[in-house]
């Protein structure tokens, strides 16, 4: 049986007899690959004969030796730049510039100049490398002497490619059945299935791999994070990486001198931030003195950083003076840390307010409670944590099977002393949720930093959730 290429070859051969590789190439069309391949095949069934094999080397010049033919070898310029007389290194270096190096290299082992401290004298006036007459030649298609040939190779200018071609006879004059892909209808009618051949299958060979395009799996996970929220009522809000530290700290009672305030806690940026409403100011300034007992400071709440919390957003929710709303943002929060492989310097947060008449503690356990048994953790428990911006505050933990409880979030009802210098005078709840954890759990993901892998082929292998 023969296949639809090794017919292409065969009703080339029947007009000619004989015919090279190359030229049965050009006139099937196939690549000349395939034709070496399907001739092999040819001859072992007895149909052809390949009656020579040679290979012919042919000499091209490269990039370089093209520059050198149209400029002149560097050796050549330095000659006629001299023109006979010396000059100084540093001036030829200057009128050469990066080729003088070279040019004074071969200038000296071909003996045509002579180095005197740093001048150079020439020995001779005029200089036509045979080296450039080679170039020429090459150009043209001819074989310069071997000599030249070496050097020329040896220096770069010109390459050898080698070309194989083989001489193909027709033997046996066969009549090649045709061959189908498969079977219709219309030939098992007419029985035209008898006088053709198919082609085999190999029904075990892996099918052609087309990578299908996808999100990032983390990017869908935060997605899906999302759509869960949204489906408990909340309302997506977002906030900038670069925040004053009014937002990031103040609002959220957090005073000047609060450890995760020092420098080397958060990224501090360069610049001053404009702080909001004054009276907003005002009532900040006011609580933390009557509190905190020290001296508020405008210039270091007009401080920026990258927001070191998402709770920032939530505070900047705040300062709009909601009577009542569900809101959550989730977003890149930065903190400065020893980078392995359950910590980075940038990682993802979820936060969430609600503000509402009568929401009580109780009420926000079980907001809590919805969300995470709608990210699929059914056992939760809670510990009492401490805030700065909440009371009572808690910590929740969740039961992992191959883990235990593993810490997920901190909330807790925020303190009056956030809320009423905004304006906000009903009771309102917060949480934020640790989302690079929470990930890792559930995409059994061993190093945070894979979480943020551009590496495609580990990309590829993650699945779609
Ligand atoms: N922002 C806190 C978490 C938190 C948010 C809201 C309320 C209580 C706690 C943290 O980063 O640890």
């Amino acid at each position: 049986m023969l296949s639809e290429n090794e017919i292409k070859i065969l009703e080339f051969l029947k007009r000619k007899g004989e015919a090279h590789v190359q030229e049965i190439s050009e006139s099937t069309g196939l690549p000349v690959s395939t034709v070496y391949s399907n001739i092999r095949l040819l001859e072992s069934k007895g149909i052809v004969k390949i009656v020579s094999e040679e290979s012919k080397k042919t000499f091209q010049l490269t990039a370089e030796g093209t520059l050198r033919l149209e400029n002149g070898l560097p050796e050549d310029r330095l000659i006629s730049i001299l023109n006979g007389k010396e000059m100084s290194i540093k001036e030829l270096k200057d009128l050469m510039g990066k080729d003088f190096d070279l040019a004074l290299g071969w200038a000296r082992r071909k003996s045509l100049i002579v180095l005197e401290n740093d001048l150079v004298r020439p020995k001779v006036a005029q200089y036509a490398s045979p080296e450039l007459i080679g170039l020429r030649e090459v150009s043209v298609g001819k074989v310069p002497s071997k000599e030249t040939l070496d050097i020329l190779i040896k220096r770069k200018l010109v390459e050898v490619k080698e070309e194989k071609t083989m001489l193909v006879r027709l033997v046996q004059d066969v009549k090649p059945r045709p061959v189908e892909l498969y079977l219709t209808h219309e030939m098992l009618v007419s029985g035209s299935w008898k006088s053709v051949d198919f082609k085999p299958y190999n029904v075990e060979a892996n099918p052609p791999f087309f990578p299908l395009g996808k999100g990032h799996y983390f990017r869908e996970f935060i997605e899906k994070v999302k759509d869960l929220l949204v489906s408990l009522g909340f309302t997506e809000v977002s906030g900038n990486f670069v925040e004053t530290e009014f937002f990031n700290f103040d609002m959220l009672f957090q005073p000047q001198d609060h450890p995760a305030r020092e420098i080397h806690d958060s990224f501090v940026v360069e610049g001053q931030g404009r702080l909001p409403d004054p009276n907003l100011v005002v009532n900040v300034r006011e609580v933390h003195e009557k509190w905190w007992k020290y001296s508020w400071s405008e210039d270091n709440a007009k401080r920026l950083v990258l927001r070191s919390q998402t709770t920032s957003v939530t505070a900047r929710v705040l300062s709009t003076k909601p009577k009542k709303i569900r809101s959550f943002t989730i977003g890149k929060v930065f903190r400065p840390d020893a980078i392995d492989a359950t910590h980075l310097i940038e990682f993802h947060q979820l936060d969430g307010l609600v503000v509402e008449d009568g929401y009580s503690f109780r009420d926000l356990l079980s907001t809590l409670r919805d969300i995470f048994q709608g990210l699929g953790i059914k056992q939760i428990k809670f510990k009492p944590g401490y805030f700065p911006f909440t009371e009572p505050s808690v910590e929740v933990y969740g039961f992992i099977e191959a883990l235990g409880w593993v810490e997920m979030a901190g909330a807790g009802l925020l303190r009056r002393e956030v809320t009423e210098p905004a304006g906000v005078f009903s009771p309102a709840g917060a949480w934020g949720i640790g989302i690079d954890r929470l990930a890792m759990l559930f995409l059994g993901v061993k190093d945070i930093r894979d979480l943020y892998s551009l590496d495609i082929e580990y990309l590829r292998s993650r699945r779609v959730i």
